[in-house]
């Protein structure tokens, strides 16, 4: 029996041979890579990164539902580079090598405000992502979440953790939905010998949020830059350890081109509670601004941190950029969007 189920979990189908359109004579040697939700804070980040490779040619599907064009705007009209409206829960026919498949929006405002579409964002898209993968044979890179721990009773999280998820909860389009694009991804790997990659991001920040994101770094250092006060939400001793961006894309490239299949944790280890986080925007922003406790929404976790000890061993990674160092990066970028000088 436990043969059995061993057998079942690992894949035993070698991976569907590449599409034939990519020999023709019109096809270049590069490796032409998608990103889905490339529009948005970290595809957006992963596309200027990709792009210094002259080896590769990136193509963003998005809906600009969460993201923009403006975030990509200094490729567009690359050689290199395509940018199509596409809607990921419809089929996408294109040919390619690598799939990094990040469309989803992020912030709970905003996967909660439809979340029957945050679901099939994450249900139906992902299994066209991954129809998609097995018509070309690309290997394709999932950016799951922390929240598939839901509000976790083992502190700080490893890999090995089912989690203690709500399931009919306001967040559970998301993580739930998440959890599912999980197995999919698990079961296309052994049914199908798919090449998968699954990454569980946690809490990650830099330039190019959105101002109005609704996410607490970004809440943070808008109401600092425009003189509001900082809202914690209570009981504000809930925690949250936080990624910088580059180090976040770093991990996802690693995770892609390495050998492991995941779930990989990639995220920052270091711990703040929310009243942490605002009492040090505040230093460093905005020393004369208040702090306020407002209401909480349901099923906030209380404590997130990441155990990284695989991402270590089998990518090689850390994270480098510490939060005092990160945040005043993001502040540059909020107060040029702003328009709020330092004085
Ligand atoms: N930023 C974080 O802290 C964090 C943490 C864990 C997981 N993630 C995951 O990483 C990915 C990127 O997150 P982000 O912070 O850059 O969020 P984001 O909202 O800035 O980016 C998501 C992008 O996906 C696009 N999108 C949404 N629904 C789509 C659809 N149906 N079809 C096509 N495009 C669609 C949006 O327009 C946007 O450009 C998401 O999958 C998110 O779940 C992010
Ligand atoms: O990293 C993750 O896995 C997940 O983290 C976030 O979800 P969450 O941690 O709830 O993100 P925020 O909305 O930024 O909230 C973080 C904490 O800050 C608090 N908060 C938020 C906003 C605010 O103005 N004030 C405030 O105190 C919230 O109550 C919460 O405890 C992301 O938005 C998800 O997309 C992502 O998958």
């Amino acid at each position: 029996m436990a043969a059995t189920s061993e057998k079942q979990n690992n894949s035993s189908k070698p991976p569907p041979t590449p599409s034939p359109l990519r020999s023709s004579k019109f096809c270049q040697p590069n490796m032409r890579i998608l990103i889905s939700g490339g529009a948005g804070f970290i595809g957006s980040h992963l596309v200027d990164k990709l792009m210094e490779n002259e080896k590769n040619e990136v193509i963003v599907a998005d809906n600009y539902f969460t993201g923009s064009k403006e975030n990509l705007k200094k490729w567009i009209g690359h050689p290199r580079f395509e940018l199509i409206r596409h809607d990921v829960t419809e089929p996408l026919l294109i040919e390619v090598d690598r799939i990094y498949h990040l469309a989803c929006p992020a912030s709970p405002i905003f996967y909660k405000y439809n979340p029957v579409k945050t679901i099939k964002t994450n249900v139906i898209g992902t299994l066209n992502m991954l129809g998609l993968a097995k018509r070309v044979g690309a290997r394709i890179l999932l950016t799951s979440t922390s929240e598939v721990y839901g509000d976790p009773l083992i502190h700080p999280q490893p890999e090995s953790y089912w989690g203690n998820v709500n399931p009919i909860g306001v967040r559970s389009c998301y993580d739930e939905g998440k959890r599912v694009a999980e197995t999919l991804m698990f079961d296309y790997h052994r049914q199908h010998g798919i090449e998968i990659r699954i990454a569980r991001i946690f809490n990650t920040y830099g330039p190019r949020m959105n101002i109005d994101d609704g996410r607490v770094v970004s809440n943070f250092i808008a109401q600092a830059l425009r003189g509001e006060a900082l809202t914690v939400q209570k009981p504000g001793t809930q925690t949250r350890s936080f990624c910088y961006v580059s180090d976040m894309v770093d991990g996802l490239i690693r995770l892609m081109e390495g050998d492991d299949t995941g779930p990989i944790n990639i995220g920052n280890p270091g711990e703040f509670t929310m009243v942490e986080l605002a009492e040090t925007v505040k230093e460093l922003i905005n020393p004369s601004i208040e702090i306020k406790m407002v209401e909480n929404t349901p099923d906030d976790p209380r404590q997130r941190k990441p155990d990284i000890s695989k991402a270590k061993e089998v990518l090689g990674w850390e994270p480098k950029v510490k939060l005092r160092e990160g945040l005043p990066l993001m502040e540059e970028d909020f107060r040029l969007r702003l328009n709020v000088p330092k004085n």
